[in-house]
């Protein structure tokens, strides 16, 4: 994608926007000593990240200006990454978590960055070094103003787009893909952010994070309004919201799937957890909201949300007839009336004021009925009617758009299935999806990513030996974890459970596929699990390719070619 440049803007004005105070250079003769953030202002750092001292220039002139600041300069975009940096941008350095940004100061001068802007320990890093011969600018919390700052500078891209996010800890890159599918229907033009794909109308662009660091969102946004672009359906990781990623996006509307333990690495506690992807609801954070009550904590952010800003968030229940909790919490939304249609389900998404739509998704899963009834819903949460949007999706085939990696069937007989559940809730809803339809054994294959979430390998093991009829443990992503060792703690939660499903272990993954398809009968589902759409995987620190539906793929060749054993 060719990048939106960014207008020119003055050091001065951006720091004057932002309350950012200047970091003199050490006077000539001063040595190596600390250049603490109190030295630039008087009243600093009290002053970093608030309005600037009056009179005091943002950036001053004369020698003692950091660098060779004695003029004002131009910048040209912000990025946190020296390895992003292409010329005239701010550098903003600050606190990571393995190193500081203040260390690839200089890298990032040296590439072109016109100024720095960096926190209190980075000024004293930069401080024990040569000057950098640019301004240099200090805030308290470089991060919490990244995503204002990348804002500003793009010209605010997001006001100008309907915003749609979504957060939860299962099901956000389905509905996206189901949102995006919806509001396409409609004649829109969209973009889309995600884990899978990112999106620009109809450019696609790779995907690295779930949710971007906050100046290449910018970036991204800018590119969106540049493409006329009318809406822009995103992911919200948990991450992104406690590290303010998205700051300053207020969304059109947000919707919520689901939580479950998850990111517990990051987060510390579940309350944590909730508690970021509960910010998403906030009104300065969203315009309206659409929450999921069929999940407790969906129950829970609904009530919350009531108290706090009454009106503003909805609910939307599948099973409120089913469960006197989720009917409890009164939804805007219930699913009266779903039943099996080919491989999904048609249902209809009837609201308090006796509109309805009746519509279907092609997606197997009951899961994957409540991801197509929250894509309906936030888009009349938008404020499309629902005879409009019913027409739109009938000509449209229903809410079932493709999802790489994504209950992704790959054969009939016997039947093999590709999907991403990689925690203890996906991989049992995802067994709970395919075991209707297996007339045969069910086969499930999966392991577990290595350096995180290690308490849900044997709940993995568990609810896999509890619901399938052979159990293949194999490898995910160990990154530098022993495989071994992930591969035992998932073999732990198979013991004792179920006398009369075969357990075994394939270590490596490649392998194990292919056996596994090569030994399935053609009344068998085997449901590959865990890695989805993913390309990459990384033993003991080494990544190479490895792709589950390639290998599927190859191993169904193999087998059309009489190897089946
Ligand atoms: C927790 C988190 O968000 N970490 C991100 C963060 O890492 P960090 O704070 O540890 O950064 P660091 O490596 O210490 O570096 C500090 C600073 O130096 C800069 N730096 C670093 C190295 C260098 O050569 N040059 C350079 O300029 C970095 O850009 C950063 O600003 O900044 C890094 C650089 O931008 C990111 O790569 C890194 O994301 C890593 C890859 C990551 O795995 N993030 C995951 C946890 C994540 O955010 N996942 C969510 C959720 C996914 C899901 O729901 O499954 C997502 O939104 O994708
Ligand atoms: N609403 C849901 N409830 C429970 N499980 C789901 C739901 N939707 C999808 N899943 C399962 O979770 C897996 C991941 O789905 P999806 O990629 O849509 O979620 P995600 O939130 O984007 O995940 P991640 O944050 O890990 O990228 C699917 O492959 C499926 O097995």
């Amino acid at each position: 994608m060719r990048p939106v440049a960014p207008a020119p803007h003055s050091l001065s004005e951006v720091a004057a926007a932002f309350g950012l105070v200047s970091v003199p250079e050490r006077s000539a003769g001063a040595g190596s000593a600390a250049v603490p953030g109190s030295t630039a202002v008087p009243g600093s750092p009290a002053g970093a990240g608030r309005p600037a001292v009056p009179g005091s220039p943002a950036v001053p002139g004369g020698s003692t200006g950091a660098g060779s600041a004695d003029t004002d300069v131009q910048v040209r975009g912000v990025t946190a990454d020296n390895r992003q940096v292409r010329g005239g941008e701010l550098f903003a350095a600050h606190t990571g978590g393995h190193v500081h940004g203040a260390r690839f100061a200089r890298a990032a001068v040296d590439a072109g960055a016109a100024a720095v802007l960096t926190d209190p320990a980075g000024a004293d890093l930069l401080a024990a070094d040569e000057p950098l011969g640019v301004p240099v600018l200090l805030a308290d919390d470089v991060p919490a103003l990244l995503g204002s700052l990348a804002a500003h500078l793009y010209g605010t891209p997001g006001e100008t787009l309907g915003t749609f996010a979504l957060t939860g800890t299962n099901g956000k890159t389905t509905t996206a893909f189901m949102l995006d599918h919806t509001l396409r229907a409609l004649g829109r033009r969209t973009g889309l952010i995600g884990t899978v794909e990112v999106r620009v109308g109809e450019r696609a662009v790779p995907a690295t994070l779930t949710t971007p660091q906050p100046a290449e969102l910018q970036a991204l946004l800018a590119a969106m309004v540049e493409d006329d672009v009318d809406d822009l359906v995103m992911e919200v990781s948990s991450h992104a919201l406690a590290l303010h990623r998205v700051d300053p996006l207020v969304y059109d509307v947000a919707g919520f799937t689901n939580l479950t333990p998850e990111h517990l690495d990051f987060h510390g506690t579940v309350e944590e957890y909730f508690a970021a992807k509960a910010s998403l609801f906030a009104p300065a954070r969203s315009r309206r909201g659409v929450v999921l009550v069929d999940d407790p904590w969906g129950r829970r952010l609904l009530s919350e949300c009531r108290s706090a800003h009454p009106g503003q968030v909805l609910g939307l229940a599948v099973r409120a007839d089913a469960d006197a909790d989720v009917a409890d919490a009164d939804p805007e939304w219930r699913v009266v009336e779903a039943r099996p249609e080919g491989t999904g389900t048609a249902f209809t998404l009837a609201r308090r004021d006796g509109s309805a739509v009746r519509t279907r998704t092609a997606l197997p899963g009951h899961f994957n009925l409540a991801n197509a009834a929250l894509a309906v819903a936030m888009v009349l949460a938008s404020g499309v009617d629902a005879a409009t949007l019913e027409t739109a999706l009938d000509a449209a085939g229903g809410v079932s758009p493709q999802v790489p990696g994504r209950m992704e069937q790959l054969a009939e007989h016997p039947r093999v299935i590709v999907d991403f559940a990689h925690n203890t809730d996906a991989l049992a809803q995802a067994i709970a999806a395919v075991r209707p339809g297996t007339v045969g054994r069910l086969v499930v294959l999966f392991g577990a990513a290595g350096e995180r979430d290690r308490v849900k390998r044997p709940e993995m093991g568990r609810v896999a030996v509890e619901g399938a009829d052979v159990v293949v443990v194999t490898d995910d992503d160990p990154h530098d974890e022993p495989a071994g060792q992930i591969r035992a703690e998932v073999l732990a939660g198979t013991t004792g459970a179920v006398p009369d499903t075969t357990v075994r272990e394939i270590a490596d993954r490649a392998e194990a596929i292919r056996t596994v398809v090569l030994e399935a009968d053609e009344n068998d589902t085997v449901l590959v699990a865990g890695r989805g759409h993913e390309t990459v995987q990384e033993v003991a620190g080494v990544a190479h390719h490895l792709d589950d539906r390639e290998e599927v793929r190859a191993a169904l060749a193999a087998r059309a070619g009489g190897q089946r054993r």
